[in-house]
């Protein structure tokens, strides 16, 4: 059983693949915060942007198995589309690898998709993986130490990215941490430039889709 809060198609907003049309399948649930407000400053992860609890978003609900998740995702790839990409769909929540598993990847390469992940990487990856962007919280113990991208929120005052810089990922972001969730105030946009400007390994990630208006 596979539970869904949201799935929607969209451009990817963020990282190397920006720009990108994908589908988004928002897996509920997270391993470092509950997703209630009462429990944010407390939890090991305390910036989120994102609800994730539940399974009412458009085009949420639970799936008995990989075949009828990977057909709810597939129709919502638009079958009007010209030109040569491939289907891509990017596997996000809450935590993704709480319920992502090797079958419904397969199912989604049955459709001709390529599957990518957005995870905080505490916990280990299944088979199959195209895409695999890695974005690690706080003190939280990282399992995950390669992939594609690693996208780091900055700033976060125990996940400095010197502590990253040695992993093996083939791009590193800093994505200017948006403070809105925290009801907070700071130009998190001009210290992340700061940082690139003094460490060019590290390149800027903007969150395209919110600055664009879209989902
Ligand atoms: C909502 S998370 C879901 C996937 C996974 N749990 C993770 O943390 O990578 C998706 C992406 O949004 C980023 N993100 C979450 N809250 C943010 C914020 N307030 N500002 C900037 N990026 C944020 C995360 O770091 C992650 O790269
Ligand atoms: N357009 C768009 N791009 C995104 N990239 C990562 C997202 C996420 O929430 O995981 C996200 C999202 O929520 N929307
Ligand atoms: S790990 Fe990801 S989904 Fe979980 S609370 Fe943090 S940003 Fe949100
Ligand atoms: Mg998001």
């Amino acid at each position: 059983m596979y539970s869904v809060k949201e799935a929607f198609y969209t451009l990817q907003g963020e990282g190397a693949r920006a720009g990108r049309a994908s589908v988004f399948c928002r897996f509920t649930g997270c391993n470092l915060w509950s997703g209630r407000e009462a429990d944010r400053a407390s939890s090991p992860c305390r910036f989120c942007d994102t609800d994730f609890v539940g399974t009412d978003g458009q085009h949420g609900g639970r799936f008995r198995d990989a075949t009828s998740l990977a057909d709810h995702l597939a129709a919502l790839w638009p079958t009007n589309t010209v030109g040569k990409a491939a289907p891509y769909v990017v596997f996000t929540g809450g935590e993704p690898l709480l319920q992502l598993d090797a079958s419904l990847i397969e199912a989604m390469h049955a459709r001709d998709f390529e599957v990518a992940v957005e995870t905080n990487g505490t916990i280990e990856i299944p088979a199959g993986i195209d895409w695999l962007c890695v974005s690690p919280k706080g003190t939280s113990r990282m399992v995950v130490t390669r992939g594609d991208e690693l996208k780091l929120v900055y700033p976060q005052r125990d996940a400095p990215p010197e502590r990253f810089a040695h992993l093996d990922f083939q791009y590193f972001y800093l994505q200017p941490m948006d403070l809105t969730p925290l009801h907070g105030e700071g130009d998190t946009m001009a210290e992340v430039v700061a940082y690139c400007l003094r460490t060019p390994q590290w390149q800027l990630s903007l969150q395209t889709h919110k600055i664009v208006g879209i989902d």
